[in-house]
């Protein structure tokens, strides 16, 4: 008896390759409409679903092949039992199933997309027969990728069949992407209720893989990147890579920090980053500029940096980043005079993020711990400059305030606890992820050095005692800004009263774990 393959896709890539290799090795073929159409129109010979079952396709191609002449054919194990029952209802097993779905993912990513075109792209026909083929790849193969026809057909012209450890990687495979594709209709309907449930029962996350890293953030572990299923413009996971070396784990990680600090300004931005924590923030009015003060305001760290601009990257700061040794450049894009410029350091990674659409990016901030993972929402609070509480006697200056509402944009990016030093936007000394508040400023202050006398501090959290006023005072800091609501803010308040700093509260705490 021939073999069977039952082709059915909406992606028709490849399908004429296929089948016609098929064919030619004495295959028999069956198709939907749409499939069966095209591989009549390539001269092939085919049999419609519809002329097996003996039933039309009906309610406008939502019921095809959800038939018991279909899914018999399909999910029959290779015993004297089934085979037996095959015969007694008139059903010949059918061998290959070939599937892809409805563009579920592509519908929904169109703009002014309606919830009832998303709803007719949810396919019910095709993943039956994925599943059913995937769970009985003891004797089914299932191919739900174009990018698997031809190796497919490679082993069916050697080996005349499929060995038992590729039908089960490709059943592997099948479940994975009907897990996705639910994973996606899943979360469309959670996005539909979210006003009602924003974390939902069941928290389902699918991703598809970028690429194998060479190694995590040890060479002794294995990593992987993966991409969410829509990715929003201006994202990591859909940056091009223009040059340099392949991407590390870290690199990624720094990556996405110093791209969302970059993100989260409007004028131009520069960071430059070492182990997810910012060592130089500079906000000025060309990219080069901002990203000469960025390098300046601690060299040491910048060597080996990661560095993000929130402009496009020309030719003059191109120039700059040749200077010295960097590990990445992530920005909306860059021209062809700076690409041509960093081609001379050929191991420098670039990164060209495209623009961000929307200031919210991720809609949620995914955590493990073990056994579990936690969910957030990320941090995306602009503060209200208007809701600011002066507590002080002395009021900041417009210079001042400048200055503390650009450190305050920082310390949001600074791993907790966290105090940046910063004057005329740009940072003199960041304290990150130390374990007491008074610790970190110590640091800030220090990398500051004389540079803290008339600049201005933030901290992420507030004080619960008065010492960092009085460190900073000591240090010539004039404005603090701070979100207040300790016991101790009135101790506070009197130490930066007696040193003249003016302080402000934001009411707003930026904890970054
Ligand atoms: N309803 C069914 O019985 C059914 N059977 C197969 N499909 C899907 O129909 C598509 C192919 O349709 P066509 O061959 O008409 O272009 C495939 O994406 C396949 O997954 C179905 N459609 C959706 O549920």
């Amino acid at each position: 008896m021939p073999k069977r393959a039952l082709l059915s896709v909406s992606d028709k890539t490849g399908l004429v390759d296929l089948a016609r290799g098929l064919v030619e090795l004495g295959w028999e073929l069956i198709s939907t409409g749409g499939t069966a159409r095209t591989l009549t129109a390539a001269g092939l010979p085919v049999t419609e679903v519809a002329a097996v079952t003996g039933f039309p396709e009906i309610l406008d191609g939502r019921v095809k092949t959800l038939h018991p002449k279909i899914h018999g054919g399909i999910l029959a194990r290779p015993t004297p039992e089934h085979l037996d029952q095959l015969q007694e209802q008139g059903i010949q097993p059918i061998d290959l199933v070939v599937v892809n779905l409805y563009p579920f993912r592509e519908t929904i990513a169109r703009p002014g997309v309606t919830p009832e075109e998303a709803i007719e792209n949810i396919d019910i026909g095709g993943p039956t027969m994925v599943r059913a083929a995937a769970k009985n790849h003891e004797r089914v193969a299932v191919v739900v990728d174009p990018a698997s026809y031809s190796e497919v057909l490679a082993e069916l012209r050697e080996k005349g069949n499929l060995s038992p450890a590729t039908r089960r990687r490709l059943a592997a495979a099948a479940f994975a992407h009907t897990a996705a594709y639910d994973a996606a209709i899943a979360a469309y309907f959670q996005r539909l209720i979210r006003n009602e449930e924003p974390f939902p029962v069941h928290f389902i996350l699918s991703g598809e893989k970028v690429q194998d890293l060479r190694y995590g953030e040890n060479p002794h572990q294995q990593a992987a990147f993966y991409r969410l299923p829509a990715v929003p413009p201006g994202s990591l996971a859909g940056a091009r890579q223009l040059q340099g070396k392949e991407l590390s784990y870290n690199n990624l990680m720094d990556l996405d920090a110093a791209w969302n600090l970059a993100s989260d300004f409007k004028e131009p931005v520069a960071a430059i980053i070492k182990h997810t924590n910012p060592c130089g923030v500079a906000r000025a009015t060309t990219p080069s500029q901002a990203y000469r003060l960025a390098y300046a305001a601690d060299p040491v760290s910048a060597f080996g940096g990661i560095v993000a601009l929130n402009r496009t990257v020309d030719a003059a700061t191109a120039r700059e980043m040749t200077e010295i040794f960097l590990e990445a450049v992530i920005a909306p894009d860059f021209t062809p005079e700076a690409l041509e410029i960093l081609k001379g350091k050929p191991n420098l990674r670039l990164l060209a993020a495209g623009e961000r659409a929307a200031y919210r990016v991720q809609e949620y901030q995914v955590r493990p711990v073990s056994g579990g993972f936690l969910v957030q929402e990320p941090d995306y609070h602009v503060l209200d400059p208007e809701r600011l509480k002066v507590v002080t006697t002395r009021k900041p200056e417009a210079r001042e305030m400048e200055d503390l509402l650009f450190a305050w944009q920082v310390v949001k990016h600074v791993k907790s606890n966290a105090i940046v030093v910063a004057k005329d936007g740009v940072t003199l000394g960041i304290g990150a992820g130390q374990m007491n508040r008074v610790g970190a400023a110590r640091i800030a202050l220090e990398q500051a050095g004389a540079g803290a006398k008339g600049a201005v501090l933030a901290s992420d959290a507030f004080f619960p005692f008065s010492d960092t006023v009085e460190l900073a005072a000591k240090a010539g800091i004039t404005a603090i800004i701070q979100p207040g609501g300790s016991v101790r803010d009135e101790e506070s308040i009197k130490a930066a009263d007696a040193a003249r700093i003016a302080m402000v509260f934001t009411g707003i705490r930026h904890f970054r774990h």
